[in-house]
Formats: C-alpha cells, structure tokens, sequence
C-alpha cells in the first residue's frame, strides 16, 4: 500500500564532484524526522543518469541503510526503455528495495499494447512490486486510465507515480475506478493536491525536500476530509512547487537546501546549471509563504 509522501533525494555533491553520502544521509533522517512516509531513491531528482555505477551503487547502500534503520519503505528507481535490459535491472535490485519505480518506456514511442505487454513481462519478473511511473512530457509515450487499470489488475504492479503534467481527464477516470490494491501518487509536484483530493493515496514530490512536514500534513487533511484546511495548505505548497521547477529540477531545490545549511553544495551535473540566485531567493521567499 502507497500511502503519504515519498521523498525522491537529490544527490548532494561535494565541492570537488563527489558524491556526498553522509549529507544524503543525514538530508534522508530529516525528511523522516519531518514526516514523510518513505523515501525514493536514484530517481530524475537524484540525477541518477549522471552518476556513475559505482556512484548508483553507494547511493543505493545508503537509502537501503536509512530505510533499515527507519524501518520505512524504499522505492528505487529503475531505468530502461527495453525490456530485456530493465528486466535485468530488476533483477540486480539490493534487498530492501520495497519496490521499483519503472517509467514508461521512454522515446520509443511503443503502443499501448507494446507498453502493456513491457509491464506485464516485468512485473512476471521482478522480484518486488512495480509502481509505474507516467510522465509522457519526458517519456513521450501517452497511457491511457484503461491502460493503467489494466496493468494495475497484476498483483505484482502495485501503483502509479502520476505526472501527466495536468490533471487530466484520464487522471479523473483512473481515480474514479481503481483497481483493488493499486494506488495512485501524484508525481507533478504543483497538482498534488487535486490529485489528493480526487483520491491519490500521497506523491513523489521532489518539492517535498522543502517543509516537508507541510506535505505530509496536506495528505493528511485530505484524507481526513477537512477540505477548507486542504485546499488553503494546497494553494500555497502549489507556489512553492512552482518556485521550486522555475528551472530544471533539482537545481532549485539544490540551491535552496545549500542556502540553508543542509547540503554542501548547490553543485549539479551538466547537463544541468546551477539555478540562478533569483531562482533560489524566490522559493526561499515562497518556503516562508
Ligand atoms: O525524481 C523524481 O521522482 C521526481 N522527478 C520529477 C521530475 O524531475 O520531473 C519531479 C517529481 O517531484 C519527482
């Protein structure tokens, strides 16, 4: 069951361009100690297609390691767009992953059968539960509600991580009618709460790394149906995830956990650019709210 808020963590770098494991550590407890559900590791946020094996590997060891000791559940990211290489890469997953977020196979632009036809291979071979994730503005591949409600009937595909960029008509649809043990957590940070408030059960929200015990306290009302006090804190988490996507992510966020004292350094990898001082000052503006 996918409940709350998943933390995807960014990878903090030292000055020197190295992977900086005690601060991914200590930034994993303080997301816990804030309240969030569980944590989400080598996912877009993590900018896990620039880290090198060995560097996913440490990385790794260290989310394994903080959800151990916090007794909470690990979501590693896979990638892959073919089947037989993501296949394999479930395969290799550590123990004490809780399961795998898998995206849509991405700018192969295979049909909906071909994608249910890829889930359905993986979820037959993966050695933990699938959570999908659906971003067709980076995957370029649409996926119907049908579709997901389909895949969502596999006891081994336990939810999607949904980031359709709106909250569109197949994310009402889907809601509306889901299939028994498949949850929906809303992946685009700035629509969490409609998407909380048409039933998604929490989100991967990057944005989550900031007043994360806002977040969490969101899901909650929703969930306990105080609607006025939802849809205010909803309001002004949405501005605050705006500020924090006003450039590439994590850059803003990187800049925002550097300015408070929380990461070393504000340092991404190229492709990405350090987001601009604006950038930052306007979300640590947006944080006080
Ligand atoms: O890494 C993730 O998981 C997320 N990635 C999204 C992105 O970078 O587009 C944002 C979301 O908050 C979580």
């Amino acid at each position: 069951m996918l409940r709350g808020i998943y933390v995807p963590l960014i990878t903090p770098f030292t000055i020197d361009d190295r992977v900086d494991l005690d601060t991914a550590e200590k930034l994993a407890h303080h997301v816990l100690d804030q309240g969030a559900s569980g944590l989400v590791g080598l996912g877009t946020t993590g900018e896990v297609a620039m880290l090198s094996d060995e560097e996913r590997a440490a990385v790794i060891e260290t989310c394994v390691r903080v959800a151990g000791e916090r007794n909470v559940p690990l979501i590693l990211g896979v990638s892959g767009n073919d089947t037989r290489s993501t296949v394999a890469a479930l395969r290799a997953l550590p123990d004490g992953a809780a399961a795998a977020l898998v995206p849509v196979p991405y700018f192969l632009r295979p049909s909906e059968r071909g994608v249910i036809a890829h889930f359905e291979a993986l979820a037959e071979a993966s050695p933990v539960p699938l959570v999908i994730y659906h971003i067709p503005y980076r995957t370029g591949q649409q996926v119907s509600a049908a579709t997901l409600r389909h895949l969502g009937a596999h006891p081994m595909i336990a939810g999607v991580k949904y980031a359709a960029g709106s909250v569109d008509e197949d994310a009402v649809n889907l809601l509306a009618d889901l299939p028994t043990g498949f949850d929906v957590l809303g992946g685009d940070d700035a629509f969490i709460s409609p998407m909380l408030a048409l039933g998604a059960s929490g989100g991967i929200l990057a944005s989550a790394h900031l007043a994360t015990d806002q977040y969490v306290a969101l899901v909650d009302a929703w969930r306990s149906g105080e609607a006025a006090r939802a849809r205010s804190l909803g309001h002004r988490l949405a501005k605050l995830s705006a500020a924090l996507f006003a450039e590439p992510n994590p850059t803003v966020i990187k800049g925002v956990l550097h300015q408070q004292g929380l990461i070393a350094s504000r340092e991404v990898r190229l492709p990405l650019l350090p987001a601009g001082a604006q950038s930052i000052a306007q979300a640590m503006l947006a944080i006080t709210g």
